[in-house]
């Protein structure tokens, strides 16, 4: 399998390539040249496997790099009930990401019983093992610099703490995460984690790393390589749980499933559009925003118009603040028809602030094929779910989750089960539980306390030639 840029004017790569990098070096992101098909014989034979040998036979269809042996042994010490130990609500720890009933046909799917409570963590153990196998056999290093709402940098700095070939950079919005999150990062002590806080928001934190990402000479003087979702790997991992979410959910290959995701930088819906387009039995993929719409506007409007950081909301749904969805150019590079002239006609203008319309082209007369639908959750929205949720189901949601049911619930289909994927636990958003229930989230043993902590946080202007040279000065 080659990896080839949604704007076309870079060389086809192999996966263990663009496994190190971020972006493409025309500034695109990368996709595989094909989705590979899954045929029915395949499905039912997937039904009975448990997760890590599910990960394996979809996985080896994408990273066809590294030989079979070494990737069934990765994945499998990659996904055991040890890791993802943090289960709720009855969850069966063996299932790696269990379903949890609420009604008849409808689900959550626990994605955050990994270390960092969130479901970064379903990818990033696995980015983690990849990056140390890849770098041993080349011997070689990275420096690894990444943007966070909340969780992809708990989950990044979990896996690859105290990794001797990685250090990691990790750019949050300063104040802007809830007091668990900044603990979570900034507690670590490990010395190859730096943790910056940007006088930002998280899109701001993004672009700064897209621009170093840009910048091939300093990216490959300084070895620096990706973990958000602009890496490759990171989807492919997520591609794995939607298959599973149908097994669980379903009896037989013949039924259909819908999925609600909690949406802020597209990639988790992403990987659940790549499992529809390899042959997943989808009927409906339901994206949930927070009070930043872009992208639920986008879905009701064929209107992309992405927010400046002035015009970007801090919310309780903090790790879906985010106005500028990265993956949102790997969608819509299959929705024009993988024409990477179109692609670089339209991020021309995002680059520079614009919005782009689609609603009167052909291609916006293609939506309906890809099977999105899109709603928006308020902060008085996410109150009141918690509070149903937790009164009719008995069932304790986070903030992010909640926006996903709340949007699940107003575009179910009849005779189809509903999944929404829980993206995170409670215990990670402490005080908007606390408004909402006037009780505490359980947390688990190993995270108690963990505000007391000493930190360690450097807080910096939004500057890619400051932050460039502070990575330098830390090498
Ligand atoms: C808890 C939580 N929910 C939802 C999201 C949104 O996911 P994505 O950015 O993949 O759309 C994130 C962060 O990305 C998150 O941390
Ligand atoms: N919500 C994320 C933002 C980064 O998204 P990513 O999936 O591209 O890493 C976070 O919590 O940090």
């Amino acid at each position: 399998m080659r990896y080839i840029s949604t704007r076309g004017n870079a060389a086809p790569q192999a996966f263990c390539d663009i496994l190190l990098g971020g972006l493409a070096p025309d500034g695109g992101l990368y996709l595989p040249e094909i989705y590979p098909q899954i045929t029915r014989a395949e499905l039912d034979a997937w039904r009975q496997l448990s997760y890590a040998d599910l990960a394996y036979e979809i996985l080896s269809k994408f990273i066809t790099d590294i030989p079979a042996v070494d990737l069934k042994a990765l994945v499998a010490k990659t996904y055991t009930a040890q890791v993802y130990c943090h289960t709720r609500n009855g969850g069966d720890a063996a299932q790696i990401t269990p379903l949890t009933k609420l009604e008849d046909g409808l689900y959550t799917q626990e994605l955050s019983n990994g270390p960092t409570l969130a479901f970064k963590d379903m990818a990033m153990q696995l980015l983690g093992n990849l990056f140390e196998y890849v770098l041993d056999k080349r011997g070689e290093a990275i420096n690894i610099l990444g943007a966070t709402s909340g969780d992809t940098g708990s989950a990044a700095e979990y896996a690859m703490r105290g990794k001797h070939n990685v250090k990691v950079f990790m750019l949050s919005p300063d104040g802007k995460m809830s007091a668990f999150q900044r603990a979570q990062m900034y507690s670590l002590q490990d010395e190859n984690i730096f943790n910056i806080a940007v006088t930002g928001m998280f899109d701001d934190a993004q672009d700064i790393v897209k621009a170093v990402s840009n910048d091939a000479a300093f990216k490959a003087k300084n070895k620096i390589g990706a973990v958000n979702s602009i890496n490759w790997a990171r989807v492919a991992a997520q591609i794995v749980y939607y298959f599973q979410g149908y097994f669980l959910a379903t009896q037989s290959n013949d039924e259909q499933v819908a999925f609600t995701v909690p949406s802020g930088n597209f990639g988790n819906i992403c990987a659940g559009h790549i499992a529809r387009q390899m042959g997943l039995p989808i009927a409906r993929l339901v994206l949930a925003t927070n009070e930043n719409d872009v992208l639920d506007e986008f879905f009701r409007t064929g209107v992309y118009r992405p927010r400046t950081s002035v015009e970007t909301s801090v919310t309780s749904s903090p790790s879906m603040d985010i106005s500028k969805a990265s993956n949102f150019e790997r969608f819509v590079f299959d929705l024009v028809g993988r024409d990477p002239a179109v692609v670089r006609e339209l991020w021309a203008k995002v680059d520079k602030g614009e919005a782009f319309d689609l609603s009167a082209t052909a291609h916006w007369a293609k939506m309906p094929q890809f099977a999105f639908v899109s709603g928006k959750s308020t902060h008085n929205d996410r109150i009141k779910t918690i509070r149903f949720a937790q009164g009719r189901y008995n069932v304790m949601l986070d903030t992010h989750t909640a926006d996903g049911l709340k949007v699940a619930l107003e575009n179910r289909l009849p005779g189809v089960p509903m999944v929404v994927l829980e993206t995170a636990q409670p215990a990670k958003f402490e005080e908007t539980i606390r408004e909402a229930l006037g009780t505490e989230p359980v947390r688990p043993a190993d995270l108690k306390g963990i505000e007391n902590l000493p930190q360690r946080v450097v807080v910096m202007a939004p500057d890619v030639t400051a932050i460039k040279q502070f990575v330098v000065d830390h090498l």
